[in-house]
């Protein structure tokens, strides 16, 4: 499969702290690639060095096989659009004069406004926009010359819940398109609706490459029942089954087939089941406990 970036052993230090510890992943073309983990694990730090915003120590990036530095960096210019942090934009030209100065076809660029549902603004100065539209515009930015990889950091902040959802489309559309996308998000149910691949960093190391579905097979299984009364369900099952040790209705996948056993006796004591659901069905708690199980690990570790 062909491979749009390629980062190989990547490390970085700063003030004597790695903050990239041998970073090694690929992204295949025509992927849209979520990379998630908590503040400060390194995500903006690897988007930077993959635009040659920032110098790395060691390893190397390549962006469509070609050599990425922070002192040679033509490929990203020709081949990669970008929206890191907040978009810096000049407060006294408009929407429409910032795309101009990325982009001199104008057919592109009156697509891309109206993609983004931003003509009744495109012709004000930037001075007047909200915390969304010059997100908007960032993201105009990123997407105007079509490139084959865009970087998006956080792109849903300040976006309301309308523009989010015609980002997400956008995203698909132009991802149909040919456009591979690498996308950082805090919103995991944002990022979950529309990634083929996931990047889980922690601590400056990638903890996980896969794919969403792979990403769910590798955490147990558990069902999370619900009912009227959880504490009284609880509390009925632990005298009825003492040797299980349930600690919540969160049963975990070596003790499902005891589950019709367990709702049978909720069943029998008059609590009334309200649902009984699948955790897999939900990858932003799969991704969550992934970087929980990650940090207990550590925390013992100690
Ligand atoms: N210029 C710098 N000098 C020193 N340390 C830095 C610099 N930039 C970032 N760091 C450190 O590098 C680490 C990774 O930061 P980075 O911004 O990449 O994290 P992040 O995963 O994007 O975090 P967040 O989710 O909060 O945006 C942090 O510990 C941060 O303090």
């Amino acid at each position: 499969m062909e491979k749009i970036a390629e980062l190989q052993n990547v490390s970085l230090r700063k003030h004597g702290g790695k903050i990239l510890d041998d970073i090694s992943f690929d992204l295949n073309a025509g992927g849209i690639w979520g990379i998630v983990g908590p503040n400060g694990s390194g995500k903006t730090t690897i988007m930077k060095v993959m635009l040659g915003l920032l110098k790395y120590d060691k390893g190397t990036v390549k962006i469509d096989n070609q050599l990425v530095t922070s002192k040679k960096h033509s490929v990203v210019r020709d081949q990669v659009g970008a929206l890191i942090e907040n978009p810096s934009l000049y407060p006294y030209l408009t929407g429409l004069q910032h795309l101009s100065l990325y982009s001199s076809d104008k057919k592109k660029i009156s697509t891309i406004v109206q993609q983004l549902k931003m003509t009744n603004y495109i012709k004000l100065k930037t001075k007047l926009y909200s915390l969304g539209m010059k997100q908007k515009l960032g993201i105009a930015i990123a997407l105007v010359n079509c490139p084959k990889l865009v970087i998006l950091d956080e792109p849903m902040n300040g976006l309301d819940p309308k523009s989010a959802r015609e980002l997400r489309m956008l995203i698909q559309q132009k991802n149909r398109e040919g456009t591979t996308f690498l996308i950082s998000s805090h919103v995991l149910s944002e990022l979950q609706k529309i990634i083929t691949g996931i990047i889980i960093v922690n601590d400056g190391k990638i903890s996980i490459e896969t794919t969403p579905s792979e990403l769910k097979k590798k955490v147990n299984k558990q069902v999370i029942i619900n009912t009227n009364d959880n504490d009284k369900a609880l509390k009925t099952l632990n005298v009825l089954f003492p040797d299980d040790g349930l600690k919540s209705l969160i049963i975990d996948s070596d003790k499902s087939e005891k589950l019709n056993e367990y709702l049978q006796a909720i069943i029998n004591n008059d609590i009334q089941i309200l649902s009984v659901n699948d955790s897999q069905d939900d990858l932003e708690n799969t991704m969550l406990e992934l970087m929980q199980h990650k940090s207990d690990k550590e925390g013992s570790n100690l």
